[in-house]
């Protein structure tokens, strides 16, 4: 099943040079495309200068976190696929090695082992994302939020785990800061294959992995938001392979899609370009954060998408919107800013369709309570008492 997801079959083997420039143009000095295509080349001609400098470079790299391209931002060693250069290579997977300003294209490294690590160079519009796993971001565990300003809360009925203030917090103080350890297209397609390459990883490097085992399977999920995710994974399986799945294999998918679905957070909103479309994070622990329709808190990465300006390091940022004690519920909105001015019909019904959960917040169970919605009354004014995080 892993290798299936992973790899895409191109029925010839188009015979490429050690590093190709797409279109073909003249070479200019490149300093950062030359760099980095050294890693390439000397993986391909054992160079052993040029692969210790390589080596050197691409350890500096690591710094970097995301790449800038001209519109896009990557995080390094994305896995992203090759669109509109020629028939031969539709769809063929690439890492991302760097982006060239000089030359204005990206640094790809194609994975299929017929390529021998060759590299090219290819210019934005000509790829799209996929996936980006950074074992190095996932939490190792523990009971504090990176900076010990925020802890993990006790599980709530009806809510699950949740954030805390472990201090007193000031208006605006950034409660802590962290970066995804997994990015995806909005693609299940992609979700899955990411999961795959945790699990291929997780011998080694067994953190990616084991931080998505530990987010929630939406287990407050509709019955709708369960069946879309059976529906989805089926579907997976079949654009993947043409055995038949079993149960268990296709209930295992199911899952992987309903952690994705439950913790995700969006990150990139995409650009005009040919495949741009959104992506979405993971986090060890911002996806610990609740949601409230009176947020305690913000995750500026979500303002950034309205402001049009993504975080440089791509790292995102909690904020406390007001004074918290210690103690008190850190909870975000999940939704856009206007969700905080709808009545509780439609916050409910955006947050069922979007996020797969009736919210069960303290202002949407006593706004119910004021003003009963049909069958979900009784549920809900007996959930009042249970839930109070504000
Ligand atoms: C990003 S996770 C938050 C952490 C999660 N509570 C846990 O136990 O890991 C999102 C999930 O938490 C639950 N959740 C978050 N906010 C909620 C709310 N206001 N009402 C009901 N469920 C909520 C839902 O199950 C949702 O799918």
């Amino acid at each position: 099943m892993a290798a299936v997801l992973s790899l895409r079959s191109s029925p010839s083997l188009p015979q490429c040079p050690a590093q190709v420039v797409f279109p073909p143009t003249p070479r200019e000095d490149l300093p950062l495309g030359r760099t980095l295509a050294l890693s390439a080349f000397a993986a391909a001609h054992g160079s052993c200068k040029a692969a210790k400098r390589a080596a050197r470079l691409r350890r500096a790299a690591m710094w970097l976190g995301c790449l800038h391209g001209l519109a896009e931002r990557l995080p390094q060693h994305s896995t992203v696929y090759l669109t509109g250069l020629s028939p031969d290579l539709e769809g063929e997977p690439c890492e991302v090695l760097g982006f060239d300003p000089s030359a204005k294209r990206w640094l790809l490294r194609f994975l299929h082992p017929r390529f021998e690590n060759q590299s090219c160079q290819v210019p934005e519009q000509c790829f799209t994302f996929g996936y980006c796993v950074q074992p190095g971001a996932a939490a190792l565990g523990g009971s504090a939020a990176p900076g010990g300003a925020a802890r993990e809360a006790k599980r709530r009925p009806g809510l699950g785990r949740g954030l805390e203030a472990a201090e007193q917090l000031e208006q605006g103080q950034v409660i802590f800061e962290e970066c995804p350890f997994l990015i995806t297209a909005d693609d299940v397609n992609e979700v899955c294959r990411a999961y795959f390459k945790m699990r291929a990883a997780s011998g080694d490097s067994p953190g990616a992995l084991d931080a998505f085992n530990r987010l929630s399977a939406g287990e407050h999920f509709s019955q709708e938001a369960v069946q879309r995710c059976e529906a989805q994974a089926a579907q997976v399986w079949q654009a993947a392979t043409s055995r038949a799945a079993s149960p268990l294999e296709l209930r295992q998918i199911a899952e992987v899609l309903r952690r994705w679905e439950a913790n995700r957070f969006l990150q990139g909103a995409g650009g005009a370009g040919r495949g741009r479309a959104g992506r979405y994070a993971l986090f060890s622990w911002v996806s610990l954060l609740n949601h409230s329709c009176q947020p305690s808190a913000m995750l500026d990465s979500l303002s950034a998408l309205q402001s049009g300006a993504l975080p440089e390091d791509g790292k995102s940022r909690v904020k406390a919107l007001r004074g918290l004690a210690p103690g008190e519920a850190i909870c975000i909105n999940y939704g856009p800013p206007e969700l905080l001015e709808w009545d509780v019909a439609r916050r409910r019904e955006y947050l069922q369709r979007q996020n797969g959960f009736t919210c069960r917040c303290p202002r949407c169970l006593t706004e119910a309570k004021a003003k009963p919605q049909g069958e979900e009354k009784s549920d809900l004014v007996s959930s009042v008492a249970e839930c109070s995080y504000t």
